[in-house]
């Protein structure tokens, strides 16, 4: 086979990576196609792609008009998930990579990394208990990053979020490569969950309901601030104790739902979407766009805490107060930091070892 040009080499390198001879010729012709065609857009990796969550996450990228680029990295399984979601006639360009040796290859020039990769839970597991085998991951592939695409904005979704985010932050600053302003952990489930429960409750439609939710990515301090609703609206003692309650605990509701099958992947994979779009929209220069994440913060004592942010061409180039609390938040506020001090300082503490 001859390759005119260097892209036309690289492709056939990732090809032979991939595929069987016998389908790499297709590959070739497809990503030819494709690479002549593509839109201008972003370039985006997913790293745990072949995962519960990665598999619907890459899926919904794939649909995605600001994504020209999807790079799917995992461990195992990529040659299948990447041939499957290259048939969908939407505009990404989809490459696979499978294993550490590609890894770089699968990070080189990319806007945006998007982390599903780790562990999940099983009933009667916290986040925390994910912490041994997650941690370590999560350090490589940010090595990674810091090495291939320092730039690029990461969205870390693997548990335990409130310590792998100063994992990651840690790697960057030992790297030389850390903006605090690109390092996003994804606290969006909680926000579409707030916005699920609280729209039922009040007979809204969930598009319609608004709730910041605010902390971190765990249990009490997954904080909801249901005075800060919208539209406006006021809650009984009851309904406030109930629905702070169901988001709080809804990550553990479909564990123990999925009863030893994982956690949540598929409205996780929707809030994963959900998230990087906004990220996107950002980057593109879009004004006004805000939403929660788990960033490096001042908005409270701690190093990091999640909170409303507005997303720009930098990243969370403004991160908002917490905004008038009532008594129960302020409460749950003491209970959430408390929590979150000794999980922030496990993740340093790790990546100082
Ligand atoms: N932030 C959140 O709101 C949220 C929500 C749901 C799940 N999660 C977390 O997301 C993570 C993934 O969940 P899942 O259900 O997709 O799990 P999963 O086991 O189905 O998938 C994880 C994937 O990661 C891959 N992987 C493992 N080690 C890797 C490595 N070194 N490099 C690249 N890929 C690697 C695995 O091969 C697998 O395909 C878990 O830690 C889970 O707790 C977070
Ligand atoms: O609960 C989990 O372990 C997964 C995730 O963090 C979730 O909130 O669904």
């Amino acid at each position: 086979m001859e390759f005119s040009s260097e892209a036309n080499q690289r492709i056939a390198r990732i090809s032979a990576h991939l595929y069987p001879p016998n389908l790499q010729n297709s590959c070739l012709r497809q990503a030819k196609c494709r690479a002549k065609g593509g839109a201008a857009g972003f370039k985006v990796a997913i790293l745990g792609a072949a995962g519960g969550i990665g598999q619907p996450l890459a899926m919904l990228m794939k649909i995605n008009p600001l994504v020209s680029v999807l790079h799917l990295y995992d461990v195992v399984n990529t040659p299948g998930v990447t041939a499957d979601i290259s048939h969908m006639d939407t505009g990404a360009v989809v490459r696979g990579f499978l294993g550490q040796p590609q890894l770089e290859n699968a990070l080189t020039g990319m806007d945006l990394v998007i982390i599903p990769a780790g562990v999940p839970r099983k009933p009667g597991m916290t986040r925390d208990d994910l912490f041994n085998i997650n941690a370590g991951i999560v350090r490589t592939l940010c090595e990674g990053i810091a090495k291939c695409c320092p730039n690029a904005t990461v969205n870390l979704i693997s548990n335990p979020v409130n310590s792998t985010v100063p994992i990651a932050a840690e790697v960057f600053k030992k790297a030389g490569t850390y903006d605090p302003k690109k390092l996003l952990g994804v606290t969006m489930l909680d926000v579409v969950r707030a916005n699920t429960f609280v729209a039922e409750v009040l007979g809204l439609d969930p598009r319609d309901v608004d709730v910041p939710v605010v902390g971190g990515h765990a249990g009490v301090t997954i904080l909801p601030l249901l005075s800060q609703v919208k539209p406006p609206c006021s809650f009984t003692q009851e309904e406030t104790e109930y629905l702070t309650n169901r988001i709080q605990n809804g990550g553990t509701e479909v564990v123990e739902a999925k009863a030893g099958a994982g956690s949540a992947t598929l409205s996780m994979a929707y809030a994963a979407v959900k998230f990087a779009d906004a990220c996107l929209r950002g980057l593109r220069g879009d004004a006004g766009v805000v939403e929660c994440a788990f960033v490096a913060s001042q908005v409270t004592e701690l190093p990091f805490f999640a909170s409303k942010v507005r997303l720009g061409r930098q990243g969370a180039e403004e991160i908002f107060q917490l905004g008038p609390l009532n008594e129960y938040e302020r409460i749950g506020l003491e209970k959430a930091k408390k929590e979150l001090a000794g999980s922030i300082q496990k993740g340093i503490s790790f990546s100082k070892k």
